[in-house]
């Protein structure tokens, strides 16, 4: 194995995409109106319900406001930083409660295994909070995989089809471009990573390839 560190996305790389668009979000869509009425004063949830206000250029914005508005974000897919944080502290719930276990695929887990058992630090990249990510590999089909992971970087970094935030996470990897691969699904986060030099493969799971970077239909497939 020729990389220091592997960066690997979450939905459609990890994780089935259905699993968050079918699973998460619809439970985050429903929980999270009752969930930010009654937790409104926690200083967390209060902190992202004002970022939520800056957003929506509303200063004054009303708790069913914010309800409305993010429940307009799931719908339409937004990575808005807000959001994200809500979402993790809501699904915390659902993964305690065992309402649903974090999908991750059986040969991700089998090489991010194999791949730290080499030394090969492992770090996550998504667009859902720290808290999310942590949660879905805490409570996976496949039990607690945290301890496979040396870090984990969410839109706090930067979005993830911006070069910027890839040259913040080499910064905070101390590592140069060629030692690290960047694992995603999709094409825009691939190109990002790869003007700075990093490696890429894209998992082709249930989208098309798109042709430019090197595929890879498993994890298995994408290094010894
Ligand atoms: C961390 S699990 C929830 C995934 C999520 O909220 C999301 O938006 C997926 O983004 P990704 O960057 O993993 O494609
Ligand atoms: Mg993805």
């Amino acid at each position: 194995m020729k990389y220091s560190a592997i960066v690997t996305d979450i939905e459609g790389t990890t994780s089935r995409i259905s699993f968050v668009t079918e699973v998460l979000f619809p439970y985050a869509a429903r929980e999270l109106p009752a969930f930010i009425q009654t937790q409104q004063h926690n200083p967390d949830v209060a902190a992202q319900l004002q970022a939520c206000r800056t957003l929506m250029q509303q200063s004054d914005a009303s708790i069913e406001q914010i309800s409305h508005q993010l429940l307009q974000w799931i719908a339409a897919d937004e990575k808005v930083t807000p959001l994200k944080a809500l979402q993790g502290m809501v699904w915390q719930h659902g993964y305690q409660t065992g309402a649903f276990t974090g999908h991750v695929y059986d040969d991700a887990v089998r090489q991010l295994q194999h791949w730290h058992s080499k030394g090969v630090k492992l770090y996550v990249y998504s667009s859902g909070s720290v808290q999310a990510q942590q949660l879905l590999f805490q409570y996976s089909d496949a039990g607690d995989l945290t301890p496979l992971f040396s870090g984990y970087f969410d839109t706090r970094i930067g979005a993830k089809r911006d070069i910027s935030s890839y040259a913040a996470i080499l910064q905070k990897l101390q590592l140069p471009p060629k030692q690290v691969l960047f694992l995603s699904d999709v094409t825009a986060e691939l190109d990002a990573a790869a003007q700075l030099g990093i490696d890429t493969v894209q998992l082709i799971r249930e989208r098309q390839p798109a042709a430019k970077h090197k595929t890879a239909a498993d994890f298995y497939q994408v290094a010894e």
